[in-house]
């Protein structure tokens, strides 16, 4: 274990940086050239609070947004294939192109004129963390033209977390989505975040049930009550301890994820909002499956350790344990192992 990011100190001088650079019209100048023309970066899409974890823990997914930088000297073009299509916005108000050009800003890049490409696969407003991978992205390219990089050379995700959990307003989804594996954030003061990584099992598989409504992370917050009994707290606190161990694999693995999958600060709140993942857990969890909302909902995680049989033969017992639901015509199912390496930029 870990503590991947204490970054917070070099985020508020970079602010301070920008104020430097701000001309008399308002205009950021750029001091320094970009390092090249062209960044690929894929992010992987996430699951927060596994249950217990509300706003702390997260989990890399195999699944992916793929998108492309090029600077082009001109103003914003964006092109979009897949997921968002039709409803996103296609200037420096799209959450990639925003954060890109913030991260631009701290890193003395100015404000380049860009062409975006992306293929979107992660759906929106579903609890898959689309809004964090698109941060993520954005700050990941921005980075990257600047040079900003470890001294082994690798990009300085340390940087990019710092950032991106800023501009998101919560670090849950980013930690993952730049690290991969399950990630613990939290904040120690009003500075900024931090978070560790604990490892997953290789044989750990996550079902992401996927309904066809949306429901936004900040609609899903509206319903969350300001104070919560103290056994609840007493509840959650016991439960979220399980999870490292339940997430390591082993004997006991599938047992303690059950526990450890189980909330009260959260999800009795929202259920109210997205009865059909209400329906759905309850089913899962009947037949001891470890089921809970996806970050905000209205996405279904399950969670299992396959150990001792194949990812396959799980995925279709998850499949038919959830049969009636999956009939409905409202869900379909990813069946994905866990992302180790978080997002990738080349
Ligand atoms: N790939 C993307 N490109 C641009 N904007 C995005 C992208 N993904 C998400 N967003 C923005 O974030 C919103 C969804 O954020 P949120 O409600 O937090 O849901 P999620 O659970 O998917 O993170 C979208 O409606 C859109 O405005
Ligand atoms: N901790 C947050 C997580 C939101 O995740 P998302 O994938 O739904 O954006 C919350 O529960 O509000």
């Amino acid at each position: 274990m870990m503590v991947q990011s204490e970054t917070t100190q070099e985020s508020a001088a970079a602010v301070t940086d920008v104020a430097a650079v701000k001309d008399v019209a308002g205009a950021v100048s750029a001091t320094k050239e970009p390092v090249c023309e062209h960044v690929h970066v894929r992010v992987p899409a996430t699951s927060a609070n596994l249950g217990s974890g509300f706003d702390t823990l997260g989990l890399g997914l195999e699944y992916f947004d793929d998108l492309d930088f090029t600077l082009t000297g001109a103003d914003v073009q964006v092109d979009i294939e897949g997921e968002g299509a039709q409803t996103l916005p296609r200037d420096a108000s799209h959450l990639v192109v925003k954060s890109f050009l913030t991260a631009c800003e701290r890193l003395g890049l100015g404000r380049p004129g860009v062409r975006l490409q992306c293929v979107n696969r992660i759906p929106q407003a579903r609890g898959m963390g689309s809004s964090a991978e698109a941060i993520a992205a954005g700050v990941s390219a921005a980075a990257a033209f600047a040079g900003k990089r470890t001294e082994q050379g690798d990009l300085d995700r340390d940087w990019v977390f710092a950032v991106a959990a800023e501009l998101e307003g919560h670090p849950d989804n980013v930690a993952p989505a730049v690290y991969g594996s399950m990630t613990a954030s939290w904040s120690v003061d009003a500075a900024g975040f931090r978070t560790i990584s604990y490892p997953v099992a290789p044989t750990m598989l996550a079902c992401v049930f996927i309904p066809n409504f949306e429901l936004s992370t900040s609609a899903a917050r509206q319903v969350l009550p300001t104070e919560v009994p103290f056994s609840d707290a007493i509840a959650n606190v016991s439960h979220v301890a399980l999870m490292p161990a339940a997430m390591a694999g082993g004997a006991q693995a599938n047992k303690l994820l059950f526990d450890a999958t189980q909330d009260a600060l959260h999800q009795p709140y929202r259920l109210t909002l997205m009865e059909p993942s209400a329906a759905l857990i309850a089913t899962m969890r009947q037949v001891g499956y470890a089921a809970c909302v996806s970050g905000a909902g209205p996405c279904v995680l399950v969670l299992h350790d396959c150990a001792g049989s194949s990812m396959d033969d799980v995925s279709q017992a998850i499949d038919a344990a959830a049969r009636e639901h999956l009939d409905s015509g409202i869900w379909r199912v990813l069946h994905l192992p866990i992302n180790t390496t978080g997002v990738h930029v080349d």
